[in-house]
């Protein structure tokens, strides 16, 4: 178990209080023009991928008092427990290893004292085996066709992961198509159902435990589709692939046991891509590309366990979200990648930091009385640009922003205005610096002046044409996008968000508040049955629920 501090009675909590009252009405202009240095004092290099924190509100002073925060928070030791296999999961009494699903070390990780890395090594050795089966088209479906098209049926985090990873590396892909159906919707099976054949698709069911309802839902009806349009009963072992931990579910469902991905308990599902959860992503890209995924993964958890905070970018990222959360009193954060193929990636995080951070009671049970985790959210660049950075640029809330890009494109294509890889970066360059920098009244009043407007018309345009500046973001510049570096990044956001959890003392591993809707949906779920009025909910429901009622009919 971890260690519980109260977070606001950390001595470096206080002493952080006083800076950011003393330091708050500084201008980050300012902060540059005092320090030559600053970029390479406030910035972090790890393999292909720059972190440059320098646009952010803080100096050298506020970076060592958040990291005594974390020393004080028992970071180290808590980061020795996460790879250990501690049950750092206390409300289910779980260890946490996403970190050994791609543990390329393969060193032993014991939990309650077996290790681990066998098994892990197994359900590796079957996607492999499998992966390359259907790739080379050597797996048939039951006409003797191979394997076009693979229908992901899963949500939240059976889901996100694959699709985000997927999207996102997409120039690695072979002729394989994949889809992915989540919402219970019946529109989004019957969508993707209309795109493909009933033999040459292989449908994977992931779900961690097998009863969520709605890929539950949305597998029955595949697998009807299934058999209303040529399969058979023994026909479903060469379509439909099980990723789950409950094999006894899988067995009642129908499925083979060959055709089970395993995986266990101590993978948190928001946490699971690396996991058999996965399939699809290998599928799609290829085995080998796969392990590069889990590669780069690897290669920053080693990072993040051993560098020392100075250098350590995950916890820097998460102690710069902590200044921004605790002291200025930021409600959000936006990531903002300017790589269209990475246009899942804020949607991706939204689970992983809102799910896990997403508390208010601490590790002891205890009501917080402090913010915890951010709202995320975030569209891909240059789309943003002209919906919603209008706020971020002048609107009254503070929002942190990551800008996230590649310095190579894996599409360079050229047009007579400058070729499009490089107008992207024209952008990403351009809007950190803007929401740095600001322009002044007087600024605006010169450029107004230049293009010929009035004494009178100056005064009043200029205060609306005025960017106060000041607005701090992280630019995260990647050589390129590809498996390794991908796996890099996530597993870089993970870790920030472990960090944020252990200095919050908050349980970042459990999920209880999505069962409230669960359970409440499942008790409406019979009364929606027939035409009686309902009258066991307050007003509202009731109202809303006979109104339902009263159009279904009509
Ligand atoms: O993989 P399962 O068991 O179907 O669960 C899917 C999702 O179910 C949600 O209820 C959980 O909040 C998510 O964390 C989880 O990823």
């Amino acid at each position: 178990m971890l260690t519980n501090h109260p977070f606001l009675a950390l001595p470096a909590y206080s002493q952080l209080k006083a800076h950011f009252e003393a330091t708050q009405q500084q201008h980050l202009r300012d902060l540059f023009a005092e320090n030559p240095d600053r970029f390479s004092q406030f910035s972090l290099r790890f393999e292909d991928i720059l972190v440059d924190f320098s646009k952010n509100r803080v100096t050298a002073e506020t970076m060592t008092l958040l990291r005594q925060l974390a020393e004080q928070a028992g970071l180290t030791d808590a980061i020795g427990k996460l790879f250990s296999g501690d049950k750092i999961n206390g409300t289910e009494g779980r260890a946490v290893l996403h970190t050994a699903l791609r543990n390329r070390a393969n060193t032993p990780i014991l939990v309650d004292g077996a290790d681990v890395m066998p098994e892990v090594n197994a359900v590796l050795d079957h996607m492999k085996t499998f992966t390359e089966q259907v790739r080379s088209g050597a797996w048939k479906g039951y006409s003797g066709e191979a394997i076009t098209d693979v229908v992901n049926i899963g949500i939240g985090g059976s889901d996100l992961g694959p699709v985000m990873v997927t999207e996102a590396l997409k120039p690695y892909a072979g002729t394989l198509k994949v889809h992915f159906v989540s919402n219970v919707d019946g529109a989004h099976i019957y969508e993707t159902l209309q795109q493909v054949r009933p033999e040459s698709t292989l449908f994977l069911i992931a779900s961690k435990t097998f009863t969520t309802q709605e890929t539950m839902a949305n597998a029955n009806s595949a697998r009807q589709w299934f058999l209303d349009n040529g399969g058979t009963e023994k026909d479903i072992a060469k379509h439909f692939a099980a990723l789950s931990t409950n094999q006894k579910e899988v067995e009642k469902f129908g499925i083979d046991p060959a055709n089970m991905f395993g995986f266990w308990d101590w993978v948190g599902g928001r946490y699971s891509l690396w996991s058999a959860i996965g399939l699809s992503i290998a599928l799609y890209i290829g085995f080998d590309n796969f392990e590069e995924l889990l590669t780069g993964a690897h290669v920053m958890d080693q990072h993040f366990r051993t560098a020392p905070l100075d250098q350590n970018i995950p916890a820097t990222l998460a102690l710069l979200g902590i200044w921004y959360n605790n002291f200025y009193g930021a409600q959000s954060q936006a990531i903002l990648p300017y790589d269209q193929y990475m246009h899942r990636f804020a949607a991706y995080f939204q689970q992983g930091d809102m799910e896990s951070n997403g508390k208010s009671v601490d590790r002891n049970g205890n009501p917080v009385d402090y913010q915890t985790g951010p709202i995320i959210w975030g569209e891909p660049g240059t789309n943003g640009q002209h919906a919603f950075y209008q706020l971020i640029h002048q609107g009254t809330k503070l929002i942190p922003c990551d800008f996230i890009a590649p310095a190579i494109s894996h599409r360079p294509l050229t047009t007579p205005l400058g070729d499009h890889h490089t107008l992207l970066l024209s952008n990403f360059f351009a809007q950190t610096e803007a929401l740095m920098n600001g322009k002044t009244e007087e600024e605006a009043a010169d450029e107004l002046r230049k293009a010929g407007k009035t004494a009178e018309e100056i005064a009043q345009i200029a205060p609306f044409k005025a960017f106060s500046g000041n607005r701090p973001t992280n630019s995260i510049l990647v050589k390129q996008i590809t498996p390794r570096s991908l796996g890099s990044l996530i597993a870089m956001y993970e870790h920030k968000i472990f960090t944020q959890g252990v200095i919050w003392t908050i349980f970042s591993f459990d999920q209880w508040g999505v069962e409230l809707g669960k359970q409440l949906a499942n008790k409406i779920l019979p009364e929606l049955e027939g035409d009686t009025p309902v009258t066991s909910h307050d007003s509202s429901t009731n109202g809303l629920i006979n109104a339902f009622k009263q159009m279904r009919e009509n």
